[in-house]
């Protein structure tokens, strides 16, 4: 598991930095990393270094000194440098002069013989010349979207890109994009991740991310924002050991679907059973169809005579009359950890007495999509991981945020991110298919802040598998899926992170 520091973590880190090594020190090693990783890339692409053209893009602050010095060590390997500068008053002034000593060529994006969009000639030549482009205009310390200069270039860039630290124009905080924005093949940041890398368009623009040690992850904190990688997941997946039988390896309770929306009573069980090698009980109106698609589970027509179980999945389809309320308050009364899904959380926010159901030593997860989450909370907002976690504390619950990105917030304030980067999922019925993966972690007895976080990778993944893996021919193009392509691809997707 990685973690992710926001901007304030990362420059309280680097102020005790500071206090033993100067700080040119530190900034000559990010420097030399953003040369070091932005060579290799260059030679990928351009065949060498030597006699090849870097352009830097200069902001006004600390990204566009790294930039800058970086450009000195491009003259050590032979490149020609070109440094764009969006603010001359502004750029680095040590970089600045490093650059000039090594024979980099230093000019001022706007002008001479500035264009009509207010890019000078020297600029604008530089750019089309270019065979890398080192991304320095702006870092940390980025608020908002580009301004028009700095939107002006990135719109030009044609060469492959290596962002220092973040691409600019992604916010570091949220990931979100607003406007024009830098799409790097390569970020290279330091100490640690930013949310800016894993969150929302931002972890897409970023590219492949190397983070180098400059010193400073040393002086980071417990990190509270967390992102899983395949290997995390495949090794906590629950699978049966020597001494397991259906019943240690956890029964989970789906009530779902109803005799109008018998679907996601199919989806969410299918998914359970394929999820687990525990035991699937149904409880609701679709308990036929439910056991004519998966003759292993156990289906009833009523969640009062389903029998015992680890855990419910409870929601999709339901419906949010008085029966789905019953339902969803039974599942509340049960003492069992519950997620809840769909009809379950607008029952909740239409019925907040609901909550006085709940047994509060028994873990209930949500998983809302913006509308949902609107339902129960407000609207989510540009920064949607502070709004996960709020609505986490709130209601005492490990809420899975969905979206592009999806955020799992526990209780404690420790967020999970899941970035995707493929829309795959968002199709009809794929919800169901989520819910039944979370409920039969929970029941496994899986922690339900890492059960929601592997079951959203399980989930992107078999998406991405449906889409483009074998079952699609392997297709490096993709075609949308439906849901119950997403559920067949659930084994293949388990299979791979277990093989990761
Ligand atoms: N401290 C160190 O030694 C180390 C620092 N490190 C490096 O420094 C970076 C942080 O540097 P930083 O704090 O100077 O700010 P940074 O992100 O470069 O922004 C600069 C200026 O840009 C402007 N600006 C803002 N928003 C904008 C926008 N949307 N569009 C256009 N411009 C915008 C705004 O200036 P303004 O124009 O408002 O005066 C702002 O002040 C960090 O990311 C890492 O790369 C590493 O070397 C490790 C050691
Ligand atoms: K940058």
């Amino acid at each position: 598991m990685q973690g992710a520091w926001t901007p304030d973590q990362v420059r309280d880190a680097e102020r005790s930095v500071f206090t033993s090594t100067p700080e040119p020190v530190v900034m000559r090693r990010a420097a030399f990393a953003v040369a070091v990783h932005g060579a290799r890339l260059l030679a990928e692409t351009a065949g060498a270094v030597a006699g090849r053209h870097v352009v830097l893009l200069v902001g006004a602050g600390g990204n566009g000194g790294d930039a800058l010095w970086a450009g000195v060590e491009f003259r050590r390997r032979g490149a020609g440098v070109t440094a764009l500068l969006l603010s001359p008053d502004k750029a680095h002034p040590a970089g600045s002069a490093a650059l000039r000593r090594a024979g980099g060529v230093l000019v001022d994006a706007a002008g001479p013989g500035a264009d009509t969009a207010g890019v000078g000639a020297a600029a604008a030549g530089a750019l089309e010349r270019a065979d890398l482009v080192v991304d320095g205009i702006v870092g940390l310390s980025a608020r908002g979207s580009l301004r028009p200069l700095a939107a002006e270039l990135v719109s030009r860039v044609a060469a492959p890109v290596v962002a220092v630290d973040l691409p600019s124009g992604v916010d570091p905080i949220t990931g979100a994009v607003d406007g024009p924005a830098v799409d790097a093949d390569l970020t290279v940041t330091f100490g640690g991740r930013k949310p800016g890398h894993v969150l929302g368009t931002g972890s897409v623009r970023s590219g492949a991310v190397v983070v180098a040690g400059i010193g400073v992850a040393e002086h980071l904190p417990e990190p509270d924002l967390f992102v899983l990688d395949a290997a995390d997941v495949g090794a906590g997946w629950p699978v049966p050991r020597p001494q397991d039988d259906k019943y240690s390896q956890g029964v989970v309770g789906v009530a779902a679907g109803s005799a109008t929306y018998p679907g996601a009573a199919v989806l969410a069980t299918g998914s359970a059973v394929q999820a687990t090698s525990g035991m699937v009980r149904y409880a609701g109106s679709a308990a036929d169809l439910v056991r004519s698609h998966w003759p292993e589970v156990v289906a009833t027509g009523s969640i009062t005579d389903a029998g015992r179980v680890q855990a419910w999945a409870v929601g999709p389809g339901i419906g949010t009359g008085a029966s789905g309320r019953e339902v969803l308050r039974h599942a509340l009364e049960s003492g069992r950890p519950v997620c809840a899904d769909a009809d379950s959380i607008t029952l909740l926010a239409e019925d907040p007495t609901l909550w006085d159901a709940r047994d509060p030593d028994a873990a209930v997860v949500l998983t809302p999509h913006a509308g949902e989450f609107q339902r129960l909370a407000g609207e989510v907002g540009a920064d949607r991981v502070a709004a996960a976690r709020e609505v986490a504390r709130r209601f005492d619950v490990v809420l899975l945020l969905k979206g592009n990105t999806t955020v799992v917030a526990a209780p404690d304030g420790r967020v999970l991110v899941n970035p995707s980067v493929h829309a795959w999922p968002a199709t009809a019925g794929s919800g169901d298919v989520l819910t039944g993966l979370i409920g039969a972690l929970l029941a496994a007895g899986i922690d339900p802040w890492l059960a929601c976080g592997y079951a959203a990778h399980a989930h992107a993944l078999a998406a991405e598998l449906a889409a483009f893996g074998p079952e699609a021919g392997d297709d490096p193009v993709g075609a949308p899926i439906g849901a119950s392509a997403l559920l067949r691809s659930v084994p293949a997707a388990i299979r791979a992170l277990r093989a990761s």
